[in-house]
């Protein structure tokens, strides 16, 4: 099998950074504590994500229930387990773009199990080799002096299958079982699913596969992908839907926004360090922007897209779920249900948002330097006169004692000039600034930003006021600034890495609640309908642009200028 694609760092391989323990140690196997051996004596040792040993959580039996019998009461293992990760929608973008993939990079990383299979599970027809040649093309090695990466990939491709079935029937997934039990060869079965399908078959899927395909003794769980539901109505719709094959416990509901490296660094940055965790709170901070953008449009996804529109597609979830963890309290402990229970505290908390807290825009064809941009409207899969945003702007407000009167800005866009994703966090400014005479009128553009760059180039810094050198008194804007791609030599693995990994080992911290999902579209919800049922017209924005000039005006009702227009050196 021809591996392609390789995607080699030089200098990845070792690290020599001296702020990194055991200099010259191979950075890109699994972590110790996360690495799965499939042996119950080392199971009970076994850490997950949080750092927190997953006693008995992870690979071998768990606490989950399947239908009305906990899933690992069945015979003694022999042989050791196994897990079976079948990917349903094999065949689709996001399957071969990120699945298949980040299971790759967890086989690469020794982070898999030793006994584990990978299916592929789509409508299409495809023999075992054909799936293969379809992941090969996108499978990458991150780091160079790996010489055997041909072979791992080799390894790799030797373990995945493919069946080919219908969503809503039983026949295949009953096939997929026989399969499954083939490969299982008598080991402790836990199974993984993975739902990479448009959300109308989310049911049936997992009506036929958790009757014909569950694991008979060891544990069976679910990956859901967005969009979970349009609104409270249908969200709540599909959580009861899904219930009435599986618990709660069997249901991961994935937002890759979680599993991103700075949002996972965002807890540890607030918890873990002094200097700010006291400065968290209205008393300091004026205002918090979450902002999102992309610099392309909707190419090919705008049959999905004209459907929800980007307060769904990122507001709702991905920037939503980045507040909450922002804005919680100190959790009793990194345990996933104290970590999920303080996330629903602060989303119930929040204010319904209001229509006139939010400015939507879409994007029109634009043409610069003799090429031709198309708008939204103009891809053939979008419905004529779509009044879909594809951008939105949002002022919403957490009413606890913390965040009182506190503006979170949310910012999100598609086709707009560059593709970006931070956390602004702007304070407020000094009381009687003994500066202010250097500073000049506008104090507001002195004071302290931290910002959080989730992508790309992940970095933290902290905008500060600083002396210009010399005799005179000149102040200077300055970023302390943490560059990861200086500081750790190391290539940050994708999200879906460490949510697939976390799946597989039964850690939830990073996956939504049903109860946190409801708060969520509790939100949002009443402004979707609203926004829907008064045909508010978009602001049109060129393709490439900034997006539209309404989200300026929105921020000033706040007396707030967004962060990323100004520039990072903000120099006076
Ligand atoms: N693509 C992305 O970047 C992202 C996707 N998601 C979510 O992940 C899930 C999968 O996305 P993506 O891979 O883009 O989806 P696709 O549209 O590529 O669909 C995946 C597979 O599902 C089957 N399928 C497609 N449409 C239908 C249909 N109408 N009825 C039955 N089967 C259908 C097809 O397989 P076959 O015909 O072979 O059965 C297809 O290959 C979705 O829920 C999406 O919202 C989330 C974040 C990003
Ligand atoms: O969930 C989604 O996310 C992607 C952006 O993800 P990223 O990891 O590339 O930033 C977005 O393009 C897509 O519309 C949305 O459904």
């Amino acid at each position: 099998m021809a591996a392609t694609a390789f995607r080699f760092h030089p200098a990845a391989f070792f690290s020599a950074h001296p702020g990194e323990a055991g200099a010259k140690r191979p950075l890109h196997h699994c972590p110790p504590h996360r690495i799965l051996v499939p042996r119950r004596a080392c199971l009970l040792r076994a850490k997950s994500s949080n750092g927190l040993p997953q006693i008995g959580a992870s690979f071998g039996n768990t606490n989950e229930v399947l239908d009305g019998r906990p899933a690992g009461d069945g015979p003694p293992e022999q042989g050791g387990s196994t897990v079976s990760i079948t990917v349903v929608g094999a065949s689709g973008d996001l399957a071969k773009k990120k699945i298949f993939p980040a299971l790759f990079a967890l086989f690469y990383e020794d982070c898999l199990p030793e006994h584990f299979t990978v299916f592929g599970y789509a409508r299409s027809k495809m023999s075992d080799e054909e799936l293969r040649t379809m992941i090969s093309r996108t499978l990458t090695c991150r780091i160079d002096k790996r010489e055997n990466c041909g072979d791992k990939m080799e390894q790799f491709l030797q373990r995945c299958f493919y069946q080919s079935g219908q969503y809503n029937t039983e026949e295949g997934f009953a096939e997929l079982d026989r399969k499954l039990k083939e490969k299982e060869e008598g080991r402790l079965p836990n199974r993984l699913f993975y739902l990479s399908i448009p959300p109308n078959i989310f049911v049936d899927v997992v009506r036929s596969a958790s009757r014909t395909a569950s694991s008979s003794s060891g544990w069976t769980r679910f990956i859901v992908e967005k969009p979970f539901g349009r609104d409270s109505e249908s969200s709540g719709e599909l959580t009861r839907s899904l219930k009435k094959y599986l618990a709660e416990e069997q249901i991961f509901r994935i937002d890759h926004y979680l599993g991103k490296e700075l949002v996972e660094n965002l807890s540890v940055l607030r918890f873990s360090n002094l200097v700010f965790e006291p400065l968290w709170s209205r008393n300091y901070i004026r205002n918090v922007q979450l902002i999102f953008s992309e610099d392309f449009g909707t190419e090919g996804r705008g049959g999905y897209f004209d459907n929800y529109g980007i307060i769904r597609d990122i507001m709702q979830n991905h920037l939503l779920q980045i507040l909450a963890l922002f804005a919680m309290e100190t959790p009793v402990s990194l345990d996933a249900e104290d970590i999920r229970n303080e996330k629903v505290k602060v989303l119930r908390s929040m204010r319904q948002l209001k229509l006139e807290d939010v400015v939507v825009g879409q994007y029109k064809g634009h043409t610069r330097g003799g090429k031709s941009f198309p708008g939204y409207a103009d891809d053939p899969t979008v419905p004529k006169g779509s009044i879909t945003p594809t951008f939105a702007a949002a002022a919403l407000f957490i009413d606890n004692a913390r965040w009182d009167g506190v503006p979170f800005l949310m910012k999100a866009g598609k086709a707009l000039h560059t593709r970006r994703a931070e956390i602004r966090v702007q304070f407020r400014r000094v009381p009687g600034n003994l500066y202010r005479r250097n500073i000049g009128t506008d104090l507001d553009t002195a004071t302290n930003e931290l910002v959080l760059r989730v992508q790309p180039d992940e970095a933290i810094y902290l905008k500060i006021n600083n002396k210009v050198p010399g005799l005179g008194m000149r102040l200077d804007r300055s970023n302390l600034n943490l560059l990861y791609s200086e500081r750790y030599r190391r290539e940050i693995p994708d999200a879906y890495e460490r949510l697939l990994l976390d799946a597989i080992e039964g850690e939830r911290r990073l996956f939504i609640r049903s109860d946190e999902l409801d708060a969520a579209w509790g939100i949002f919800t009443p402004v979707l309908r609203e926004l829907e049922d008064k045909r508010v017209a978009p602001e049109l924005y060129p393709y490439g642009s900034r997006g539209p000039v309404g989200a300026h005006y929105l921020a000033a009702n706040y007396n707030v200028r967004w962060g990323d227009v100004t520039g990072d050196d903000g120099s006076f």
